[in-house]
């Protein structure tokens, strides 16, 4: 069947931007539990932390492996390294789910059995099929081939490149959940048949860490929007898309300050502001 994807604009985006009002409080606007990092890949704890205040929160309680607490303080002093009360989780990013031990299997596994929104990426993407509440995964092609791999549906990572919207969908129908499958054009597909790309403004965005800065925006718009995404789970597809649009642009905005040049996984995460007030402004 051939699909219609719909090219997810900025008006889209900004029906999904959430200002706060007089009546909001940190709590209200949303905390998210973070659950990234490791040894290996403490940069990624960090990114996804930075962007999620860039992208607008009212807390971010990060509660990985303990030893990337004080980089992440580091960075993000405003944020808080006890467990308690989140209405979104951010896991996997910078992980590796053949290094998990007892412990952090535990706390995946509780986030997970939640109920609440959750983001799957990288290094938590196995447990994808556990979840219980909105979800969504956020694989590049090789994740995905992976994914699917494991679930004994072969595909290439050179088939996956040649038709990622329909190995999205496939993603999505056979593990019941939101797929947001990245690359210049990111294909946003869920089982209940939502079809969006977000095609990247350029191509700075290729370098190491933007899709953990990408999994800190959806982080953020996942724990603002829990009361939407109670009422209808479904939300997080538009979301998604909604982040990767931001992400996008933010990464064009970065550019433009550095004379149309390179930028940095920080830089992307710096732009976000911008790029969400002008949404505001709509
Ligand atoms: N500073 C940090 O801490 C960073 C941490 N990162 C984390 O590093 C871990 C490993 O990520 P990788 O994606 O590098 O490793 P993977 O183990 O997923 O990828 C390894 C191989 O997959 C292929 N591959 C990588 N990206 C691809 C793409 N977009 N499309 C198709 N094939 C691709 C490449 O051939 C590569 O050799 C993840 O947990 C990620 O979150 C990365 O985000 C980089 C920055
Ligand atoms: N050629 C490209 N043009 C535009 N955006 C890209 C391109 N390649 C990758 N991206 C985007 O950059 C990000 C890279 O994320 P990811 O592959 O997870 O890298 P990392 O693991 O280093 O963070 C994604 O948001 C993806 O959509």
């Amino acid at each position: 069947m051939t699909e219609t994807w719909r090219e997810w604009a900025a008006e889209d985006t900004a029906a999904w931007i959430r200002v706060p009002g007089a009546g909001d409080d940190k709590y209200a606007r949303g905390v998210l539990g973070v659950i990234t990092g490791s040894h290996d890949y403490p940069g990624a704890a960090v990114l996804g932390v930075e962007a999620a205040n860039r992208a607008g929160i009212g807390m971010v309680r990060y509660t990985g492996p303990r030893a990337l607490g004080a980089l992440v303080l580091a960075r993000r002093p405003e944020t808080v390294l006890v467990t308690g009360r989140v209405q979104a989780w951010l896991l996997g990013s910078g992980m590796d789910a053949g290094k998990r031990n007892f412990l952090l299997q535990g706390e995946l596994s509780h986030a997970l059995a939640s109920g609440q929104p959750v983001v799957l990426d990288a290094g938590a993407l196995d447990l994808v099929g556990v979840h219980t509440g909105p979800t969504v995964i956020t694989p590049h092609a090789r994740e995905l081939q992976r994914l699917l791999d494991a679930r004994e549906i072969p595909a290439s990572l050179e088939e996956i490149r040649e038709a990622p919207g329909e190995w999205a969908v496939r993603a999505a129908n056979e593990l019941g959940t939101a797929v947001l499958l990245k690359g210049a054009v990111t294909h946003i597909a869920d089982p209940t048949g939502a079809r969006y790309t977000v095609t990247a403004p350029g191509h700075w965005l290729a370098t190491a860490g933007t899709g953990d800065v990408l999994g800190g925006i959806l982080g953020a718009f996942a724990a603002g929007h829990a009361d939407a995404l109670a009422l209808e789970a479904g939300a997080i597809t538009a979301l998604a898309a909604s982040a990767a649009f931001v992400h996008g642009q933010a990464a064009a905005v970065a550019s433009l300050a550095r004379g149309g040049g390179p930028v940095t996984a920080l830089d992307v995460a710096d732009a976000v502001p911008p790029v969400i007030g002008e949404l505001a402004a709509m």
